[in-house]
């Protein structure tokens, strides 16, 4: 099973959301930007070069929501979310196709990857409950 480490980038009351480019399995489709754990790699430190990578962003992870099982036809992939605070920087795109900073109560009109759609349901949850 591969592991991917996904942010729920927050930044003044708005979420970043990223959309896989057509050249990238689940092209197209919408994600919480992130990438595969590396071998003897902990989660944080992968969130933490994954997202200045690709995005060129310094960001912290705060919070581990509850990981998601999804089979794909040809994987499966255990989705690691964390709540992630920014800490610097400006995108830059450097994989994905498009971004957007997104109000929580937005998220789910969006075309999810899959694997995604229980994480918003569970971050939108949270957020509830803490407000
Ligand atoms: N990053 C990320 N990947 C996701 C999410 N949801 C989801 O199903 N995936 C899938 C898409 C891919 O099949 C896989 C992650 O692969 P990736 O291509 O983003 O990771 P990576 O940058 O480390 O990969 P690579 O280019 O080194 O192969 O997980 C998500 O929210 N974020």
């Amino acid at each position: 099973m591969i592991k991917v480490i996904c942010a729920i980038l927050e930044k003044q009351g708005h979420v970043l959301i990223a959309q896989r480019s057509k050249h990238m399995p689940e092209p197209l489709q919408w994600e919480f930007p992130g990438g595969k754990l590396e071998p003897n790699e902990q989660e944080q430190e992968c969130l933490i070069r994954e997202m200045q990578e690709e995005l060129a962003l310094a960001i912290l992870p705060v919070t581990r929501l509850e990981p998601v099982v999804y089979t794909y036809p040809t994987k499966t992939i255990l989705l690691i979310p964390y709540i992630c605070r920014y800490v610097g920087g400006n995108v830059k795109l450097a994989e994905h196709q498009e971004y957007a900073w997104v109000l929580p109560q937005d998220l789910p009109s969006y075309d999810w990857c899959p694997a995604d759609v229980p994480v918003v349901a569970q971050y939108l949850q949270l957020k509830q409950t803490a407000s």
